[in-house]
């Protein structure tokens, strides 16, 4: 049995997304191809949370109703990444679409190399840690689970600044690290 006591909220979303792989580690994926991903979160009490024991207060019992502590994360994933289009920053499709249909530009999430399901838990974990720090850290996240196939899921626990690929750009200049709806720079 473990001997961890804490409490966890558990939400999942699930959105409809299109990406494609170019760095060549998978031919097949270089094709645009799309997927019907679920992303489960797992939130503990944060930083600011009231108090630091788990123990419920005897009247009402919550740290923060389900719909406060999951709202502004899951209008993030139906507004921003259902039927988004998931490309690398260096992938040649960006200039297509800056030419050809800049009025759908918003609907793409641009990524620090290729946009894996490792890479999108990544962005997506630390995009709802800024959420939950702007909500006033009563919460954070603990992990961060994309099952973007029946078949297979990527999972991530704890800090994802440790996962993130480092880039040559100040964090203001990151969307992931921004709490706001931005999914390129
Ligand atoms: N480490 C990773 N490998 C792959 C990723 C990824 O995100 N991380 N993504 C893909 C593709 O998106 C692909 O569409 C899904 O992978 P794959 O398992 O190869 O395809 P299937 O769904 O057809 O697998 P089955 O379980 O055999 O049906 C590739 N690799």
């Amino acid at each position: 049995m473990s001997d961890i006591t804490r409490t966890e909220l558990i939400f999942t979303r699930r959105f409809c997304m299109g990406h494609r792989l170019i760095s060549g580690c998978s031919e097949r994926c270089a094709i645009p191809h799309g997927h019907n991903e679920y992303v489960t979160v797992t939130l503990v009490p944060g930083p600011n949370a009231p108090q630091q024991n788990q123990r419920l207060d005897g009247h009402s019992n919550m740290l923060l109703p389900f719909a406060e502590a999951k709202g502004r994360w899951h209008r993030f994933i139906d507004e921003r990444m259902d039927h988004s289009f998931q490309l690398s920053e260096s992938d040649p499709l960006l200039n297509w679409f800056a030419e050809h249909e800049p009025q759908r530009l918003d609907r793409l999430v641009v990524t620090p190399g290729d946009p894996t399901t490792e890479l999108l838990a990544a962005l997506l974990m630390s995009k709802l840690q800024a959420f939950l720090t702007a909500q006033g850290g009563l919460l954070a996240p603990a992990s961060l689970e994309i099952k973007e196939t029946p078949t297979n899921t990527v999972r991530l626990h704890g800090d994802p600044a440790l996962y993130l690929p480092l880039v040559d750009r100040p964090e203001d200049q990151c969307w992931w690290h921004r709490a706001d709806d931005t999914t390129r720079d």
